[in-house]
């Protein structure tokens, strides 16, 4: 119950910082609403009263009393429900906000490849939807309920004490409501994963993306079977959980409805042994009648209030994961790079996973160079890339720019002179010139720098099919958006990589696989220069991580990883004189180009 109560605590806060002369509004019109409703019992039994007493000036006033009090409790539902349904929609999009500035709130991404915190994020993206004005609407109505409820007590004890009890029959149907609910919320749990997993597969089934490769390996009824049965799978979490919780809420319901017959003869035997007229038989059927349907909005309310609650400590889960960097901000981000930066002792192995996936990593990138990775699939490769980027810290060892602990430098302010374009682009359905300005941001309007970026990224040629050159639209997510090449996206998020004119470390990990090999090398001799040129100025590195060694042979510095470890470093002819791993994978690529 707390837990509801400090779920409903924290919307009630949120509607008020949203607008709070709405939300007093609706509290009003709220509270009306739950006065006017109970008051019109005890007045058409006054009308009863009096139309049996032959009374018409009587009947006519609690007539006009009657429907003052139900045209005054509908109006004020209405507008209530025109206040609280905005609110809700406004609470919903400030939450949505928050949950954006959430996920990309860390400076890691340890949180983005947490499975519990995708199962929490996956039930927060349908719920927070779901639970937007009708959290608020619960909210609010459960304070105009509680008021109503009492008014109905006090109504019902005048008649007769031992009407008193009829609202504590309630407390079994809300009782076994809320287990009702705690029931299906675990059910919601559990099926989370399938729900996941056939959401993944119903994207990969509907994009346009994977559709080729689906087609050619004949994977469309294999997909489809999958998505039919994750999907089954959490239906029938979700059904068996909402079996039970059906079997609780009728449970309590039954005893409600025992005691609601109960009442209401309790006043007909006495209203036939003449001591009781026949308006208070009727203000006890419409009050038990309003009981009945108190008791149901409380159960509907305390349901929805529980789901609100879970939502706000889901929320709040999710601000207690993505918390900031563990370590202090002590030195500031270097200017230029005079020395390089060096890994001592590093070993790495993924949150929440026990195996090392780099370990013993001792290797020095000189200031001014360039500097290729190589290795088999699953070397560690991109490892090493995200903990320059600083996305994750070394769980062992320290990565350091001449001499300082790159943990102890703020991550925003050090990947600001960071470069990076990765396999894994994004395709921003963005203008052209925005697609690939983002990369610098106080550079976007400018474009000199995008076209200068685009050049450094031989990707000029893209704009050349573009009808409004920098200005066209791109992506099928607007009508008249430029349908693009798988290339000529990577192409353009190169050009993104290369906005930023003078970074301290450009990473490039594998964002050419979509060029051919000759156009990847003629990149990479051109790109060359420039790096060089800022090089010499700031000491800038240029990391490249490829599996094309016509490529990797261009560097000053091959780092061949393996399990791991750096197996080998050098130049490509000490490589190749060495004989070693480098020269057996670089003979194998060689040979089969001859
Ligand atoms: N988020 C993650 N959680 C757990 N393990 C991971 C994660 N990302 C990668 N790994 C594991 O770390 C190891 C190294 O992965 P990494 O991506 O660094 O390899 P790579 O050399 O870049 O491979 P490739 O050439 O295929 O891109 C792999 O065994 C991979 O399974």
């Amino acid at each position: 119950m707390s837990r509801s109560v400090l779920g409903a605590f924290e919307l009630l806060r949120i509607a008020d910082r949203i607008d709070r002369g709405k939300l007093v509004l609706a509290l009003v019109l709220m509270l009306l609403q739950a006065l006017a409703l109970p008051l019109s019992a005890p007045a058409l039994a006054a009308l009863t009263d009096s139309a049996v007493e032959g009374d018409a000036r009587g009947a006519a006033l609690a007539a006009v009393a009657v429907a003052a009090l139900v045209i005054a409790s509908l109006t004020a539902g209405h507008f209530a429900h025109i206040f609280y349904f905005e609110l809700g929609d406004l609470a919903v999009m400030r939450l949505e906000r928050e949950l954006i500035e959430l996920a990309n709130g860390s400076p890691r991404l340890e949180h983005h490849e947490r499975p519990d915190y995708a199962d929490k994020l996956q039930v927060l993206r349908t719920e927070l939807h779901r639970s937007g004005w009708g959290s608020m609407q619960a909210l609010l109505s459960s304070l105009g309920l509680a008021v109503a409820i009492v008014l109905t007590g006090v109504l019902l004890a005048g008649l007769n004490p031992w009407l008193l009890a009829l609202p504590l029959a309630a407390l079994p149907p809300l009782v076994l409501g809320r287990r009702a609910e705690a029931v299906v919320g675990r059910a919601r749990e559990r099926a989370a994963l399938d729900n996941r997993r056939a959401r993944h597969l119903f994207l990969l089934a509907t994009d346009a993306g994977p559709a080729k490769e689906l087609r050619v390996c004949g994977l469309t009824d294999e997909v489809r079977a999958r998505h039919a049965s994750a999907w089954e799978h959490a239906s029938a979490t979700l059904w068996s959980g909402e079996l039970r919780a059906g079997v609780l809420r009728v449970s309590g319901q039954l005893v409600f409805a025992v005691a609601y017959v109960a009442a209401t003869l309790l006043v007909v035997r006495d209203a036939v042994a003449g001591r009781r007229t026949v308006g208070d038989v009727v203000l006890v059927i419409t009050l038990a009648a309003q009981v009945n349907a108190q008791v149901t909005s409380a159960v509907t309310i305390l349901q929805q209030l529980q789901r609100t609650a879970r939502t706000m400590s889901d929320l709040a889960w999710v601000r207690a994961v993505v918390r900031p960097a563990r370590t202090a901000v002590t030195a500031p981000a270097p200017e230029r790079v005079r020395d390089g930066i060096t890994f001592e002792g590093v070993a790495f192995a993924y949150p929440g996973t026990e195996r090392p996936v780099l370990a013993d990593v001792d290797l020095t990138l000189p200031a001014g160079s360039t500097v290729a990775i190589v290795g088999e699939n699953g070397a560690g490769k991109t490892t090493l890339v995200k903990l320059l980027c600083r996305f994750y810290d070394a769980t062992e060892g320290t990565v350091r720019v001449d001499g300082v602990d790159l943990a102890t430098v703020d991550a925003a302010a050090w990947r600001e002179r960071v470069a990076a374009g990765f396999q894994d682009f994004s395709r921003f359905e963005l203008l052209a010139r925005e697609n690939v300005g983002v990369g610098d941001l106080p550079d976007i309007g400018s474009d000199d720098a995008v076209l200068a970026a685009l050049r450094r990224a031989h990707a000029e040629g893209v704009l050349d099919r573009l009808d409004d050159g920098l200005d066209t639209q791109l992506g099928t997510s607007h009508t008249d958006g430029a349908q693009l090449s798988g290339g000529q996206w990577q192409k353009l998020a190169l050009g993104r990589a290369m906005m930023r004119e003078a970074p301290l470390l450009l990473v490039l990990d594998e964002p050419t696989s979509a060029l051919d090999a000759q156009a990847e090398h003629e990149l990479f001799e051109r790109y060359a220069v420039h790096a060089r040129r800022v090089g010499e100025r700031t000491g800038a590195i240029t990391l490249l991580v490829s599996h094309r060694f016509s490529t990797v042979r261009m560097a000053d510095l091959i780092l061949v990883v393996a399990g791991g470890r750096v197996a080998e470093a050098g130049s490509h002819a000490e490589l190749v004189a060495r004989g070693g791993l480098y020269a057996e994978l670089f003979e194998l690529q060689a040979a089969a180009y001859r």
